[in-house]
């Protein structure tokens, strides 16, 4: 035991607490009891703490003894329907509870909510408090005991009715029982409950009914620990036995089998996992299966986001959207020490790239980057393609890839700089970027010209002496507005008179130079993308060292191809992630709420959408982790055809989805207060940045024409 700091919500109806808040949380209760429940108690060495077998048997037994001791003569009245209760329970008892087997195991005995203890800011179960009852035993038990919610409010208080969420509603954001039993079942990998859940429910009602006559009993002798309260115990233990016995009469209590779509396997856990991760597995062989070094970040990647990143969402927005848009949420600093700390750190750089940089910066032992190891520094050694999973990963949150220092455009900035920077270059500006210290920003698009073709970029970059002398407009320098954006790496025109290809130069542009003036924020849709935001910039008469050229003069679109290779890629496996968080809220949306008297999961057009869009997804999955493979292969040129169909496929396909996506959640889909307008906003621009279609489509026809030349 430790102590916790966190939140604990004593009324199941969870009052003031947020609809969507309200869901996490008992997904996460029920969660934390499949977890319990799958403890494996030989291996943590509590195999003798109780028996397994005949668990409900001896409680019943247990529990009416206890009823019997707390009520009767000189004591508080006796129910005569709960012995009838007792005897029904005692005849019904489940078959499977005589055996020591499957649904057995740890037991905790009182699980529910003010026995939990959630995260302070997020809404996970921390801790799991009052063990008392705990033992080994029949599991079920606990997951009825969890559902009393639903059946009957035993809050103690003076009220003529105490109907649970079956009577009185479900409060908005709360999940039906059946899915919040399905999360369950799909964690813990337990089946369908439905065969002896009346006996569960009632057994648990019967159990809560003793216990409450005890906790009276006390009370009338001026000892109940509860105070003033526990008067009303009497009445509730009562109702109790009430509910349970009416309960018994029911006709249905529980669906057959979980409906609104989804169906429980054999094996739910793995099902659940394989649709956690898409099509993805190292269980099978093939071209596309991840190793386990791969899948093993994936997963961490998957678990840091889930527990660090969505929690945080609406703060880094919030902040986003207050007068304060333009500073750093201090939470992103610290989550991007703990990602480094957990080797997810710059994970993008590819082999080659980070072989150079070695030789370059750390061979020689005068450069040690203080507090991160220089391997880390230089990402893990991975392939184009084995990033691929992880980026994808990084698509699902937009606030995501920054944590893990892999967002553009520093990415980008960053292998220019590791393939093409000097050794004085990459100590200045390559390892304080390396290190996450300050960000970048790259300068090519102007507004008087179409720069998706780059020989029409205007902005000089002529030589005077020992510097150069840079005059122009540039507008989308995506990063520019970030209060730790320090360096520019701009595009523009060294020679105007020189071959139309070798008149462009890229060069190093510290922001902070004279003549360096930031004009405007550019907004997407309404979006600032705060605090990061796209830049309109005025380059007047700023002069930079003529070391700072990189490369050398006439040699910008070489470097462009080098990082646009890449960068491009990551654009469309961030695309896929994002598809696949829509895919996941579209569910999840479609799976609760009801229209038209049936859950919108249950409606045709609905599931018809929704499987095109999973193809779609799959198909533009399959082109980009086979473009990334073929860039790891062939390099940038050879690949350049397959790169551009999947420039071009995979942001058409995530609008599709999260246009979707959208649409299933109705007005909410369309507002802030979810993250798909955000996402659908940044896929939207993704048709034309770094290239639009219409370019990438001619690059794949001219290919295509030139075959058939052949
Ligand atoms: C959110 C966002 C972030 C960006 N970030 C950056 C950044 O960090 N740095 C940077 O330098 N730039 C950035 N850009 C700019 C982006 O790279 C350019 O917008 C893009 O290259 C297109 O250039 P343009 O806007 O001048 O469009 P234009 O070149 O004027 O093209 C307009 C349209 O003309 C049509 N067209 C163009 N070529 C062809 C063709 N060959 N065949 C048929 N039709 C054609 C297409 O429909 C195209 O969309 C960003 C843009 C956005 C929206």
């Amino acid at each position: 035991m430790e102590y916790m700091e966190g939140i604990i919500y004593p009324d199941s109806m969870l009052p003031g607490v947020a609809p969507s808040k309200r869901r996490a949380i008992y997904f996460s209760t029920a969660k934390t009891l499949a977890a319990i429940h799958r403890v494996d108690v030989n291996a943590i060495g509590l195999q003798k703490y109780g028996r397994r077998d005949n668990y409900c048997k001896r409680q019943v037994e247990r529990w009416e003894k206890q009823y019997l001791a707390s009520t009767g003569e000189g004591k508080p009245a006796r129910y005569q329907r709960m012995l009838d209760l007792a005897r029904w329970l005692k005849e019904n008892v489940p078959e499977e509870d005589s055996s020591a087997g499957a649904g057995t195991g740890l037991v905790h005995g009182d699980f529910r909510a003010d026995n939990l203890v959630f995260h302070p800011t997020e809404d996970r179960v921390i801790g799991v408090i009052d063990w008392e009852l705990s033992t080994l035993g029949n599991q079920m038990c606990d997951v009825a005991y969890s559902c009393l919610p639903y059946i009957i409010d035993a809050t103690l208080s003076e009220r003529t009715s105490y109907g649970g969420f079956q009577h009185t509603g479900i409060p908005d954001g709360i999940p039906q029982l059946e899915e919040y039993l399905s999360v369950y079942c799909s964690f813990s990998a337990r089946p369908w409950p439905a065969a002896n859940w009346k006996f569960y429910v009632a057994f648990s009602l019967f159990r809560g009914a003793s216990i409450y006559a005890g906790v009276y009993h006390r009370w009338t002798m001026g000892n109940a620990s509860g105070g003033e309260r526990a008067k009303f115990a009497g009445r509730i233990a009562n109702t109790m036995v009430d509910c349970a016995c009416d309960f018994i009469n029911r006709e249905h209590v529980l669906q057959k089998q979980p409906s609104m779509g989804f169906q429980v396997s054999a094996a739910p856990w793995q099902e659940f996992g394989r649709e956690q991760e898409g099509s993805i597995s190292t269980k099978d062989q093939g071209k596309f299966v991840p190793s386990e070094k791969v899948m093993h970040l994936r997963k961490k990647l998957m678990k840091f986001i889930e527990d660090h990143i969505y929690p945080m969402e609406s703060e880094f927005y919030k902040l986003a959207q207050s007068t304060s848009r333009w500073t750093i949420h201090p939470e992103e600093e610290t989550l991007k020490a703990l990602a480094k700390k957990e080797g997810l750190w710059n994970l993008f750089i590819p082999l080659d790239s980070a072989a150079r940089a070695r030789k370059l910066l750390f061979e020689d032992g005068s450069l040690v980057s203080p507090g991160s190891s220089n391997d880390l520094l230089l990402g893990a050694g991975l392939t184009n393609l084995e990033y691929g999973y992880l980026c994808e990963i990084m698509g699902r949150s937009v606030w995501a890839p920054q944590i893990f220092n892999c967002a553009a455009p520093d990415t980008g900035n960053m292998e220019v700089l590791l393939r093409y920077g000097t050794k004085e270059q990459q100590k200045q500006w390559l390892v304080p970027l390396l290190e996450g210290k300050i960000r970048s920003g790259f300068a090519m698009t102007e507004p008087q010209v179409a720069s998706s073709d780059a020989t029409n970029i205007e902005c000089s970059i002529s030589r005077q002496g020992d510097f150069y002398v840079i005059n122009g407009r540039k507008w989308w320098t995506s990063g520019a507005m970030d209060p730790r954006c320090k360096i520019l790496i701009l595009m523009g025109k060294t020679d105007f008179s020189a071959p139309k290809h070798k008149q462009q130069s890229m060069i190093l542009v510290d922001i902070n130079t004279p003549g360096v003036q930031i004009k405007r924020p550019l907004l997407v849709f309404g979006f600032d993308d705060a605090p990061h935001g796209h830049a309109e910039i005025v380059f007047e008469n700023v002069r930079v060292p003529v070391t700072n050229i990189l490369l050398g003069e006439g040699r910008g679109f070489e470097i462009a191809q080098g990082r646009l290779g890449p960068g491009r890629l990551h654009h469309c496996m961030r695309l896929i992630g994002a598809a696949e968080r829509g895919m996941g809220l579209m569910v999840e949306r479609a799976l609760s709420r009801t229209a038209f008297g049936k859950r919108i999961a249950q409606h045709g057009s609905f599931l018809s959408d929704l499987a095109k869009c999973r193809i779609e997804l799959e198909q533009a999955r399959l082109l980009v982790l086979e473009a990334a493979d073929q860039l790891d292969r062939h390099g940038n040129k050879k690949a350049r055809g397959i790169l551009a169909m999947a420039k071009v496929a995979a942001p058409n396909m995530a609008l599709k989805v999260l246009d979707m996506a959208m649409q299933v959640h109705g007005a909410a889909g369309v507002s802030t207060d979810t993250v798909l307008s955000h996402l659908w906003a940044t896929a939207r621009t993704l048709r034309i940045a770094d290239g639009p279609d219409e370019v990438h489509l001619g690059t794949i026809a001219k290919l295509e024409l030139q075959r058939a030349r052949l």
